[in-house]
């Protein structure tokens, strides 16, 4: 159920079976409508400030907000939410996890699964990245932890990204380190910010770079102590929300339309090609070893 937490902003926690269709409105608050059933099973969070329009979609899926299924798909309707709702003008990504934005796609839905199984999977995964892409409205993503792959992924969607300046924390698609490869469409999406030249090595060599080294290729757009992300966030929010809107939201579209649209004339036989690519016994075999690696990791 939505809380009130201070003057005109509410606490939205988001499970997706709680959603419900449509917004609405309560009193001078605007918000989504929830039901108020196994509020704990939300891996989202959302706050909306109506005063200012901005609102924060917190991640929260423990351990490290990998990108299963279920996660993808409730990010995905709380955005079409706040798309619908007229009260809420831009929309700041950030983690509430610690020192982790996102671990990427999970690897375990890639991994040991049937044929039906990664073909939804990869819709979803579609899904997001179109719906977060083509967002009319404002985004900004406050990243305050490690993002590899599927994860900075995310983060290059937005219109600006904040990162915190933490050493420990990466950012970088990464893909080829496990053995797979970054489908076409992440690869246009680093390229439109940071440029071929730098794109093509950081693709194949499956770069991760810490926040100052992100800052100097542009992946990134500004750098700040961790504790400042979120204000830093909100303020350049407020530096966007002055342009006039219609003005800003066409050139965003003009940038990104035919990037868009090239996934939407193939998205077929984009699963296909993801399908039978992901199946192969080496590709298998490569994210297995990488699962282990990364138990092994802990011990
Ligand atoms: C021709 C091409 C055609 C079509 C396309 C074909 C191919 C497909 C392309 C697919 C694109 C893929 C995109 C991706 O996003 S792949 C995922 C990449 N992610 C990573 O490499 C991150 C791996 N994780 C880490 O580096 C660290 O875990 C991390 C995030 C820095 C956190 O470190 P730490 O805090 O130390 O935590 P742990 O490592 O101990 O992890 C805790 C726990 O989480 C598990 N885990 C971590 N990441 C993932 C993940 N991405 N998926 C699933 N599970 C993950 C980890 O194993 C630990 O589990 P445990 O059970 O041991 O607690």
């Amino acid at each position: 159920m939505a809380a009130v937490l201070r003057r005109g902003v509410k606490l939205i926690s988001s499970g997706s079976s709680q959603l419900l269709s449509g917004g609405c409105k309560h009193g001078r608050t605007s918000t989504l409508c929830i039901s108020s059933s196994r509020p704990s099973s939300s891996k989202i969070n959302v706050e909306l400030d109506s005063s200012t329009g901005i609102a924060v979609m917190r991640f929260q899926n423990p351990l490290v907000n990998s990108l299963n299924l279920d996660f993808l798909t409730e990010i995905c309707i709380s955005l079409e939410k706040l798309e619908l709702d007229k009260s809420c003008r831009g929309v700041i990504l950030t983690s509430a996890q610690p020192k982790i934005f996102s671990a990427g796609l999970d690897i375990l839905e890639m991994y040991g699964k049937n044929p039906e199984h990664y073909a939804a999977f990869w819709k979803s995964v579609q899904e997001i990245w179109l719906k977060l892409y083509g967002y009319s409205k404002i985004t900004i993503a406050a990243i305050n932890g490690s993002s590899p792959a599927g994860g900075c992924l995310i983060a290059l969607t937005a219109d600006y990204r904040i990162m915190a300046d933490n050493p420990r924390y990466t950012i970088g698609l990464n893909e080829t380190q496990l053995g797979i490869v970054a489908p076409f469409w992440f690869k246009d999406t680093m390229l439109n910010t940071v440029g071929h030249r730098t794109a093509e090595l950081s693709l194949q060599f499956g770069l991760m770079y810490t926040p100052s080294d992100a800052l100097k290729i542009n992946l990134v757009d500004l750098v700040v102590p961790e504790e400042q992300v979120l204000s830093t966030a909100t303020e350049t929010m407020t530096k966007f929300l002055a342009i006039p809107g219609h003005a800003r939201e066409i050139s965003k579209s003009m940038m990104r339309k035919p990037v868009v649209d090239r996934l939407l004339s193939c998205r077929d036989a984009d699963i296909k090609n993801f399908v039978s690519f992901i199946s192969k016994d080496s590709i298998q075999k490569s994210l297995g070893q990488y699962l282990s690696m990364l138990k092994q990791k802990k011990s």
